[in-house]
């Protein structure tokens, strides 16, 4: 399996249910789901242009469309050459649901580290059985893609962005068509760190026990 990779870098995990874990992110080229207010625009295409070495794609130090091939085992390899010590590892984009992660999984898992995805929930999953989910709803977007009850019945976590109350809403719709289990988090993540969103998200998260979700990497100006 060869996976096109925007980006490889260890930080803080900023959103969802493992904010402040040290992880490793790699991040997937291509999206075809076009949120509007998305803050990752320069993975949605894959353009062969922008294609460049290992080397460059992991020296990158701003954000670009350039894009690596690299194997399962370069991704391990790569790891271990710039040192990281993160064990836990999140799968990203672009939207990363486009490609089986299997291989990656197998090999890391046998090494201990952990998998998240962060997923849009519009492509079937092919991820291991361990592997924490964490799924984005994408309603109403541009590519007219829906999120699929397959997704909904395997999430472990759902974080949904939202700036307005009609964002509320559809959520509601969502959660009535696909009950989530007891035990799934619901989580929601003011769009851009919007004060009106923030302050929307907060009020709907105490009244219905959810979590807030703000983007810690956003307010530390970290990757
Ligand atoms: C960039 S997406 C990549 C993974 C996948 N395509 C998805 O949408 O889940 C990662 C996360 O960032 C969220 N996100 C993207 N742009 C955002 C923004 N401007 N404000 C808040 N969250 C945003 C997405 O909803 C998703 O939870
Ligand atoms: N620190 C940090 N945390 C994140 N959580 C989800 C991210 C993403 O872009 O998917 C992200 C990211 O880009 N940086
Ligand atoms: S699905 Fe994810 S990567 Fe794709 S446009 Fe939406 S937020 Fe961005
Ligand atoms: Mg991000």
């Amino acid at each position: 399996m060869i996976y096109r990779i925007n980006e490889i870098f260890q930080t803080i995990q900023g959103e969802g249910v493992f904010t402040g874990s040290p992880s490793i992110f790699v991040r997937l080229q291509g999206c075809p789901v076009g949120c509007p207010w998305c803050d990752t625009q320069h993975t949605w295409d894959i353009d062969p242009a922008q294609q460049v070495s290992v080397e460059r794609m992991l020296s990158k130090s701003t954000a670009s469309a350039e894009w690596a091939e690299l194997s399962a085992q370069a991704i391990v390899d790569c790891f271990q050459q710039q040192g990281y010590s993160a064990k836990h590892v999140v799968i990203t984009g672009g939207e990363p649901a486009m490609v089986d992660w299997r291989p990656l999984a197998e090999l890391l898992e046998a090494r201990g580290y952990q998998l998240q995805i962060e997923t849009s929930g519009t492509f079937a999953l092919q991820v291991s059985a361990q592997t924490w989910v964490t799924l984005s709803p994408k309603l109403d977007m541009p590519g007219g893609y829906l999120v699929r009850a397959d997704c909904m019945a395997r999430a472990n976590e759902i974080k949904h962005p939202v700036a307005m109350q009609k964002h509320i809403d559809a959520l509601d719709a969502l959660l009535a068509q696909y009950p989530p289990a007891a035990n799934v988090v619901i989580s929601l993540q003011p769009i851009s760190q919007r004060p009106r969103a923030t302050e929307l998200a907060m009020q709907v998260c105490i009244e219905r026990n959810w979590r807030l979700s703000v983007q810690l990497h956003k307010y530390l100006h970290i990757e």
